[in-house]
């Protein structure tokens, strides 16, 4: 039986939280860390530990068959490949930042101006848009002391919470996209593996939805059980037991992760008592 070929960072931002979802689907990995190829325990599936950056050739390739990789990485040089589910972690932007003293108003304003990056594809798509012509000098890393050495007019590199930018007297001035870690899949891919992927992904969305949900359970007098149903959603409707104690029942029901503070508000405000909000760990439609 052929085994799927998933590539994963081997080491950096992405590595902790891609080897975290792997076990959660119940994809195991002795000694990970030290191999840079290694087999999974109780699935059909082989772990490559790969650079993020090479990742999207080896997808073209068909050398890997899946991986998770960043969103970015992909559109800067994976013209292609198919995103089949976003992880909703390591989320982050790519962006054009010029030193804080600068005047910038438009895009236009980084005519025939030096733009140092690791995206150079990102960037010219970008410039090409706007009708603009700029120089771009292409570095590996640290993109960000390229204005300060006097190396570029601006840059265009990943921002998350801006304090690199901070850190490098520089303002962000264009996002050019929105990325996230993804799951994304080889052009070439036999339907023996194709069955493997889609075992994986059904696996991958039950995690996701149970770490965006939560489950709750509380009490209620009975005589206010209709507003507080009114006020839970459950993936169906609530499940309302009998409590020992006569005219009190018990509510349980699952809430959305970013709501559920204003909802526990509504909820008490309506009567509700002893409010239990648990972590769901997969959740199968
Ligand atoms: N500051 C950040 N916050 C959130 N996500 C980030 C941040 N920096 C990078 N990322 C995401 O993580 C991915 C990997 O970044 P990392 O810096 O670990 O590796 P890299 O140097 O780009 O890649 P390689 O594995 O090829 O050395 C990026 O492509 C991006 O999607
Ligand atoms: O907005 P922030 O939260 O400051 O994050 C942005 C920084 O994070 C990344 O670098 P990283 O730390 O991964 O270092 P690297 O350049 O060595 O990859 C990215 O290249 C930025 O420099
Ligand atoms: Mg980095």
């Amino acid at each position: 039986m052929s085994k799927l070929r998933i590539a994963v960072q081997k080491s950096g931002r992405l590595n902790e939280d891609s080897m975290q979802i792997l076990k959660d689907i119940g994809i195991y990995i002795d000694n990970g860390k030290d191999q840079l190829k290694a087999s999974a325990k109780g699935f059909p599936v082989e772990v490559f530990y790969l650079r993020n950056g090479d990742i999207p050739q080896y997808l073209k390739d068909g050398v890997v068959d899946a991986a998770i990789i960043g969103e970015n990485v992909l559109i800067e040089k994976g013209n292609g490949i198919t995103i089949v589910e976003k992880l909703g972690f390591s989320t982050c932007r790519v962006c054009i930042a010029v030193p804080k003293a600068a005047k910038y108003s438009k895009i236009q304003d980084l005519e025939g101006k030096r733009i140092a990056t690791s995206y150079p594809n990102t960037v010219k798509s970008y410039l090409e848009e706007n009708g603009v012509k700029a120089n771009l000098h292409i570095i590996n890393g640290s993109v960000e002391i390229a204005p300060n050495i006097g190396l570029a007019d601006a840059i265009c590199d990943i921002v998350s919470s801006g304090s690199t930018l901070f850190k490098n007297n520089l303002k962000e001035v264009e996002t050019i996209l929105k990325s996230e870690a993804v799951l994304a899949v080889s052009p070439i891919l036999s339907a023996e593996k194709q069955a493997i992927l889609d075992k994986i992904q059904f696996r991958i969305q039950s995690v996701l939805k149970g770490r965006q949900s939560k489950y709750i359970l509380l009490n209620a007098p009975n005589d206010k059980l209709e507003k507080i149903i009114n006020v839970l959603p459950g993936m169906k409707s609530p499940t309302v037991l009998p409590l020992a104690e006569k005219g009190w029942s018990s509510v349980h029901s699952v809430i959305s992760k970013n709501e559920f503070w204003d909802v526990i508000d509504e909820l008490k405000a309506n009567g509700a008592q002893g409010i239990l909000v648990c972590p769901i760990e997969k959740m199968v439609l």
